[in-house]
């Protein structure tokens, strides 16, 4: 089996101002020295309006964690008033975009198409879309998790090719454990990302699926981080609430590294 460097990601959702940015991610970098990004890639996921700020500090300070943005529009440019370029956010130095996240897929009716479209729109411009999955706790009590993971995964990633499925990550974020406290179990986890990794080697092959960051997300904690990150194809967490806590966020991560705690 191919070493995948594990991969945290802080989704600040829509929380902190550009100033508040500035703040948290000068507290992480002093909270996470150089020696962890051997082990473990750290980013962070702020609003559009923070990332500016946030690449002039990661620049001014040579910082090591990377950032992104947690929409794009699948048009390049154009009238789609309100809509954001993956243009865009290559220029500014994004690394990273979440696509299709449940509250965006729930609120804004995204469908597997969008995400798709989102998603190739990543590509294109260089940025490494963070494809999200999940399911509602009505499928998940009917036992019908997994098969609706695989439709969700394969339609969200529908005739790319085997080297663009190979450039995205996977985000397993079941929707009843996002910002619940409800977090799956860690063999919840390890189900549905085992099932993703087989489902990308159907649609590419087993090298790629290998290749492929599958991360987990919902609730994630510096407590429950240790046990989700051990299992087998969990190479790391899509973190909310807890990426806004500098010292929470750094602890998580050094954690993922396989420590030590910092
Ligand atoms: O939606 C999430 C990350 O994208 C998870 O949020 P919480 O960690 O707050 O549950």
């Amino acid at each position: 089996m191919m070493a995948r460097t594990p991969l945290i990601a802080g989704n600040w959702k829509m929380n902190l101002n550009h100033l508040e940015a500035i703040a948290l991610v000068q507290k992480i970098a002093f909270a996470l020295p150089a020696k962890y990004f051997d082990k473990v890639d750290v980013t962070v996921i702020p609003p559009f309006t923070d990332i500016r700020s946030v690449q002039t500090v990661v620049d001014g300070d040579k910082l090591l964690l990377t950032y992104g943005a947690q929409d794009l529009s699948a048009h390049d440019s154009g009238a789609f008033t309100g809509e954001i370029s993956g243009a865009f956010l290559a220029k500014l130095g994004c690394t990273y975009v979440v696509v299709g996240h449940s509250e965006r897929r729930t609120m804004h009716a995204e469908t597997d198409e969008v995400v798709l479209a989102k998603t190739k729109a990543a590509l294109k411009h260089g940025l490494t879309p963070i494809v999200c999955i999940g399911e509602g706790l009505d499928i998940r009590e009917a036992g019908e998790h997994v098969a609706y993971n695989v439709t969700q995964l394969k339609g969200s990633l529908a005739g790319l090719s085997a080297e663009e499925v190979g450039k995205v990550v996977i985000a397993y974020e079941p929707v009843w454990a996002i910002g619940t406290g409800r977090v799956a179990s860690a063999q919840d986890a390890q189900e549905v990302c085992s099932a993703v990794r087989g489902a990308l080697a159907e649609i590419s092959d087993d090298a790629t699926a290998d290749s492929v960051r599958v991360l987990y997300g919902g609730s994630v904690n510096a407590k429950n981080v240790g046990d989700i990150v051990g299992q087998t194809d969990v190479d790391g967490a899509l973190v909310g609430g807890a990426s806004l806590k500098s010292d929470e966020f750094a602890t998580l991560s050094a954690i993922a590294a396989g420590g030590p705690l910092p």
